[in-house]
């Protein structure tokens, strides 16, 4: 049984001399106030819960705003109410219209929130009036909180403006001199400074120093847009001290809603009771974790995406692949026509022998056949792939996936952009792409693709004109995206070890192989020694690890 806390007197309006009319709270308000006593008078216990209200804008795309503010409370265990300061139209493309709640309406929110369930902290995102400032500036007179989060969104990370002229000077007036903490972007800094640059660290120190005269009892300059940066510092300055908050830069085209996820994060940690550099410490750390694991969500076809604020409930990452499991390519048989008839075996007898022998999934590759020949054959090695279960994908050919039906397609440089195969094969197909370079890694993850075939490591006579890579070059590629990979390109039984040698890029998940296994005389045996080679050299890194 919870000790029964002593309830803080509500500290209602109406006992607190004269409010001005259009904020005088509704009757019933002072019903609501007094049941709360009557509840500790009939002594029901109470968990204290730790309370955010947010002040901001509806973001209907769901990756910024009150929407951002309320998953990253749940994520962060607060409870998290909300006080509406405009709605707005937009998506991952940008903000397609603003429509501002009437104040005397905000001010029923906050009322109706604070003369009831109250708050430890209040976090303001958009507020698009002076008006809109100077209400919640009277509220905040007459219900005071622990803490006041600002974080003074002026523009989008899209671009967008968010809050009308002549807010600028409400803000400095009225609000800043109530704000605990104050976190501008590096725009936003520029803009409270009247237009001066705030573009490389030592300038955020000078704006930190700067705005602090202003009112807050702390400043955060944030330093997502900082440029050509690989470091992505915050600074924090209390008065006297500055202090930063480093990470290094994520590449992610889902970045909407960062701004808002901090500063509610901070009034979060703050509502726990976190001292102010924990506070910060600890929200830093949410939003670096929560960049990481939303880097490979897909909603919306703009250049925000959103956050998967709530990725510790839930792993959609995996979900979006319940159609591809990356552990498939660790041994990836690429056919050739020509091999297997000069050892006299058709394709489909291949495809059988290299299943048997441990392939993990088989590309059909044809370079010469008529499309009516290449799709017996697809159609042939595809129902043999089926009764082993393992994938089969067509090389290049999107129309021969599609007339049989195969689990997907791997594409060159040259064929069928992504986007489109994607577009026509739908989203439980298999897409994978081959990429020498790391910009063509990050593309291929941007638009969709499951997996990379990355290559020629080494020097190949399969594939003309291929520029070699190496091993170096595989490297730069597996990390230039968190798409697993898979190495091609004169892959042979002696240096498969160099190839999966730890430390490894953790999205490196195994080889493709076309001569090693079938310009051989037995296929299964061939594939046998891969995987057994394979095994060591996995083991291997494996014992190094432990
Ligand atoms: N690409 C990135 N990689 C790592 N951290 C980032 C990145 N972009 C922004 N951040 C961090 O996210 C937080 C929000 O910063 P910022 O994006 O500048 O705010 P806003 O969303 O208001 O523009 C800051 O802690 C910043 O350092
Ligand atoms: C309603 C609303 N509030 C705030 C932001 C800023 O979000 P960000 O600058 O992080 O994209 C936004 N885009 N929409
Ligand atoms: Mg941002």
């Amino acid at each position: 049984m919870l000790a029964l806390q002593k309830l803080r007197p509500v500290r209602h309006p109406l006992v607190q001399g004269a409010v001005p009319k259009s904020i005088r709270p509704i009757p019933q308000f002072v019903r609501m106030a007094a049941s709360e006593s009557a509840t500790a008078d009939i002594g029901l216990s109470s968990v204290k819960v730790p309370r955010v209200l947010t002040v901001a804008g509806s973001d209907s795309g769901g990756g910024a705003g009150i929407q951002a503010d309320i998953k990253t409370c749940a994520a962060l265990g607060v409870f998290c109410t909300t006080a509406i300061t405009a709605l707005t139209a937009q998506n991952t493309i940008g903000v397609q219209g603003i429509y501002p709640v009437p104040v005397d309406f905000l001010a029923k929110q906050l009322q109706s929130v604070l003369s009831d369930i109250g708050a430890d902290v209040v976090k303001t995102g958009m507020l698009p009036s002076a008006e809109c400032i100077e209400t919640l500036c009277s509220v905040l007179d007459s219900f005071p909180v622990r803490a006041v989060v600002v974080d003074p969104v002026m523009v989008s990370t899209s671009g967008d403006e968010l809050a009308g002229a002549g807010i600028l000077d409400a803000l400095g007036k009225k609000l800043l001199p109530r704000t605990d903490v104050l976190t501008p972007n590096l725009p936003e800094a520029s803009k409270l400074l009247g237009g001066a640059s705030v573009t490389t660290l030592e300038e955020m120190r000078k704006a930190a120093v700067e705005i602090h005269k202003m009112g807050p009892r702390y400043v955060l300059i944030k330093g997502g847009h900082l440029s050509g940066s690989d470091d992505m510092v915050d600074i924090l300055y209390d008065g006297s001290e500055m202090h930063e908050y480093h990470a290094s830069r994520i590449e992610s085209r889902n970045t909407h809603g960062t701004g808002c996820s901090l500063a509610s994060a901070i009034a979060a940690e703050l509502a726990k009771g976190s001292h102010i550099r924990q506070a910060v410490q600890a929200a830093k750390e949410y939003v670096k974790e929560t960049m990481q694991r939303s880097r490979e969500l897909r909603l919306g076809g703009g250049s925000q995406g959103p956050l998967n604020h709530l990725h510790r409930l839930n792993h959609w990452e995996s979900l979006g692949r319940s159609h591809f499991k990356p552990d498939s390519l660790l041994l990836y048989a690429v056919t050739d026509s020509s091999m297997n008839k000069h050892w006299g075996r058709s394709t489909s007898d291949a495809v059988k022998a290299v299943i048997e022998g441990g392939a993990t999934i088989v590309q059909i590759r044809e370079k010469e056949a008529e499309s009516g020949d290449f799709l017996k054959e697809a159609e042939a090695s595809l129902k043999v792939a089926r009764e082993y279960g393992v994938p089969l994908v067509i090389n290049d050919r999107l129309d021969i996936a599609l007339a049989c039906d195969a689990d997907g397609v791997h594409l060159g440089q040259s064929d069928v952009p992504i986007t489109r195969a994607r577009a026509i094969l739908g989203p439980n197909k298999i897409i994978g792409v081959s990429c020498k370079t790391p910009e063509q890694a990050q593309r291929a993850w941007e638009e969709g693709a499951d997996y990379i075939g990355s290559g020629g490591v080494y020097p190949t006579n399969t594939k003309q004109n291929n520029k070699t890579i190496g091993v170096e070059g595989l490297r730069k590629v597996c990390e230039a995206s968190p798409l697993p990979v898979v190495a091609i390109g004169g892959i042979k039984e002696n240096n498969v070890k160099e190839v999966m040698a730890s430390p490894r890029p953790k999205q490196l998940q195994g080889v493709a192989v076309v001569s090693g296994l079938f310009n051989q005389p037995d296929v299964q045996v061939a594939a046998k020694h891969f995987r057994a080679i394979l095994a060591e050299a996995l083991d291997e890194s494996y014992s190094r690890v432990l």
